[in-house]
């Protein structure tokens, strides 16, 4: 392929254009700030974001978004799920032809409740889509700079396109599987962060490992109940972008939704929390987003309604876990039919 592009200089994107660099592909990286622009070409480092690792050489960046994507035939877009209308509007303002984009964002507009995929079909015109490919799976991005085994699925309705973005991705540390499922791919990745936040908050109450692994599982059902209800294939919730992602999130000190999560369990308030992050924690709009989509699809989400209560209305984290154990008795399976 020629020239790639990826949108967005934070620890995500800055590491998959590493990727894509070290896979000896024409790799610009744009940023919305001239100055993290100008270390990354001439430090060669992303010192914010990805401090102590070097970028390869034949990585470069821009702060100019028109000439970060003049001549790309792939982009990759990096940016935080509230940034990528805005991002997209400026884009449409001199694109002129047809691009495959790729989106790794993991989360769900609030009120629309649209998903990525539907979110940049609305805001780009399809004269200048090629195609869409979801890239997402298990992968901190502090593990994938370190040439850790990381592995992730690029789904796309057309598998055609898929493959392409699984040819151009995969090397011997980074492993790209392919799926045709978006709807269950893209829920799989954006609800995910609302069930880590809640894994975080019960560390944070130091409530242990047993707690842990009822969130994890009891999350995945409310998860693949509504994925189901929404299109997806149910075993897309049993693969990387469902259980493995959960279990990544959940478990990782480099998960920004479980530290966020750990924070609100000490008893910090969600304001001071964000403040003290410095990155996107997608999980806090994704839960809103999540909420209203349980009540427009009548979908029981209990540990979802839990977290949406604690981060909206001030509900006390132990209440609401002693809310969730004493709820009617259920059987375990029927509910995921
Ligand atoms: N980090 C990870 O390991 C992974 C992240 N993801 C997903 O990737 C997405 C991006 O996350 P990540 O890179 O970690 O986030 P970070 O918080 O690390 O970085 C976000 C980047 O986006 C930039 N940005 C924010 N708003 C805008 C805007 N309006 N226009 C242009 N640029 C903007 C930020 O710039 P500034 O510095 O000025 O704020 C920063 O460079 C998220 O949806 C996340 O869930 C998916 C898999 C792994
Ligand atoms: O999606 C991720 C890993 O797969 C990153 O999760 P966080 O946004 O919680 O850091």
């Amino acid at each position: 392929m020629g020239n790639v592009t990826v949108l967005g200089a934070g620890s995500w994107g800055t590491a998959l254009a590493i990727v894509l660099a070290e896979n000896g592909h024409n790799t610009l990286l744009w940023t919305h700030r001239e100055n993290q622009a100008n270390e990354i070409n001439e430090k060669h480092t992303n010192q914010q974001y990805l401090p102590e690792i070097m970028l390869p050489n034949n990585l470069f960046a821009t702060s100019n978004l028109e000439e970060a994507v003049a001549t790309s035939e792939m982009v990759v877009v990096a940016v935080p799920t509230k940034a990528i209308r805005e991002v997209c509007e400026k884009m449409m303002t001199f694109l002129t032809r047809k691009v495959l984009f790729v989106h790794v964002s993991k989360g769900i507009e609030p009120d629309s409740l649209m998903r990525i995929s539907e979110m940049l079909e609305e805001s780009l015109s399809p004269t200048v889509i090629e195609d869409i490919v979801v890239l997402s799976g298990p992968s901190h991005a502090e593990e994938v700079v370190l040439h850790h085994p990381t592995t992730i699925t690029a789904a796309s309705s057309n598998l055609h396109a898929a493959e392409k973005v699984q040819d151009l991705f995969m090397n011997q540390y980074f492993r790209v599987y392919t799926n045709d499922d978006v709807v269950g791919v893209e829920l799989g990745g954006a609800l995910k962060n609302v069930i880590a936040l809640a894994a975080g908050i019960s560390d944070g109450l130091d409530y242990g490992d047993n707690a842990k692994a009822a969130l994890i599982t009891r999350g995945l059902a409310e998860i693949t109940r509504l994925g189901v209800k929404m299109g997806g294939n149910p075993f897309t919730f049993a693969g990387l972008t469902g259980m493995g992602d959960l279990i990544v999130t959940c478990t990782s000190v480099h998960s920004r939704n479980w530290r966020a999560g750990n924070l609100l369990g000490k008893g910090m308030k969600l304001e001071q929390v964000l403040d003290e992050m410095g990155m996107v924690v997608e999980g806090v709009r994704t839960t809103k987003a999540a909420y209203q989509l349980s009540l427009k699809y009548e979908v029981p989400m209990p540990i979802t309604t839990a977290l949406y209560d604690i981060l909206f209305n001030s509900k006390d984290p132990k209440v609401a876990v002693d809310e969730l154990m004493i709820r009617m008795k259920k059987r375990e399976i029927d509910d995921l039919h």
